[in-house]
C-alpha cells in the first residue's frame, strides 16, 4: 500500500467567529478546537500531518503541538490568502511518492476515525471521495431582490465536509488547473470535479460540524457531552 498523508487547513481568518484569536485555538472540552481533529487523524493511522496555519501564528500553534501532540510528527508550515492556495502549499510539503491526501478543516474537531478511514477506502478505488450528509432543509436559489428563483430537489443535494481524500497526483492536477484559471472554490472536491474525474459521496455524521461562528461551540461542546 502507499502512503497516506493528511493536509490540515487552519490558516483562515476566523472571520465569522468574531474572535480576535484563531478559531482552531479557542478551547473545547480541555484541548484546542484543532487538537481533537489532530488526535482523529493521528488515530487512523496515518503516515504523516501537514498543519497549514497563518504565517504569524506559526509559535502558537507550535505550542500547541508541544503540549497536547507529543509523540506525533506533526509538520507546519506557511498558509495562504485562500483555502485554495493553503491546500496548494500543503501540497507541495508533501512527497511526490504520497499516494493519497486527506485534506481536513482543522475547524471540524468532532470527526472520528472510523469516518476517516471509510473515505480514504472509498477514495482509494474512486480517486476522490468527501463526506457528506443528505441536506435536511429545503434549499431556494434567490434571484432578483432576494426574491425565489428556484426550489432545488432535495434528495439530490448533499451537504459536503471534510475529510475529502484524493489521489495525491490526481488532486496536484486539480490545483495546477484552477491556479492557472484563478478558479476560486469553497472545497477541493469542486476541484477534481472540474476536471470531470468522478468524486464518490461518502455518508457522514450530522456531528461533524465546522466551528464557523460562535453558536458552533455551544453545539460542539454539548455534542462532545452527549458522547
Ligand atoms: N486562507 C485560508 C482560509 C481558510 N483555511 C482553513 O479552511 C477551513 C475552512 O474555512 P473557514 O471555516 O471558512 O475558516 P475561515 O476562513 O477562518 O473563516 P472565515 O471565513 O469566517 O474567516 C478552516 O479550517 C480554515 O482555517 C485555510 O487553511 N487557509
Ligand atoms: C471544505 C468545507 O469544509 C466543506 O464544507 C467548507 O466548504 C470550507 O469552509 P467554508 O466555510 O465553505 O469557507
Amino acid at each position: 500500500m502507499g502512503s497516506i498523508y493528511a493536509l490540515v487547513a487552519a490558516a483562515g481568518r476566523s472571520t465569522r467567529m468574531g474572535v480576535d484569536v484563531n478559531k482552531q485555538l479557542l478551547e473545547l472540552a480541555g484541548r484546542p478546537v484543532v487538537v481533537h481533529a489532530l488526535q482523529a487523524l493521528a488515530a487512523v493511522p496515518l503516515d504523516g500531518i501537514i498543519l497549514v496555519v497563518a504565517p504569524g501564528e506559526k509559535e502558537n500553534f507550535h505550542q500547541v503541538l508541544n503540549k497536547f501532540m507529543q509523540g506525533t510528527q506533526i509538520k507546519v508550515i506557511s498558509g495562504g490568502d485562500s483555502r485554495r492556495d493553503s491546500v496548494m502549499l500543503g501540497l507541495r510539503a508533501l512527497p511526490s511518492t504520497a499516494e493519497l491526501v486527506v485534506v481536513h478543516d482543522g475547524a471540524r474537531p468532532l470527526i472520528k476515525p472510523e469516518r476517516i478511514r471509510e473515505t480514504i477506502r472509498q477514495a482509494r478505488h474512486w480517486g476522490a471521495a468527501t463526506l457528506a450528509v443528505p441536506a435536511k432543509d429545503t434549499i431556494k436559489v434567490a434571484g432578483e431582490e432576494g426574491l425565489v428563483r428556484e426550489t432545488l430537489l432535495r434528495d439530490k443535494l448533499w451537504q459536503v465536509q471534510t475529510p475529502q481524500v484524493f489521489k495525491y497526483q490526481l488532486l496536484v492536477e486539480a490545483h495546477r488547473v484552477a491556479a492557472v484559471d484563478g478558479y476560486s472554490v469553497t472545497d477541493d472536491a469542486s476541484l477534481v470535479e472540474r476536471l470531470d474525474h468522478p468524486v464518490k459521496l461518502v455518508r457522514g455524521d450530522y456531528t461533524n460540524i465546522k466551528i464557523t461562528t460562535p453558536e458552533d461551540m455551544v453545539l460542539a461542546r454539548a455534542l462532545l457531552r452527549e458522547a
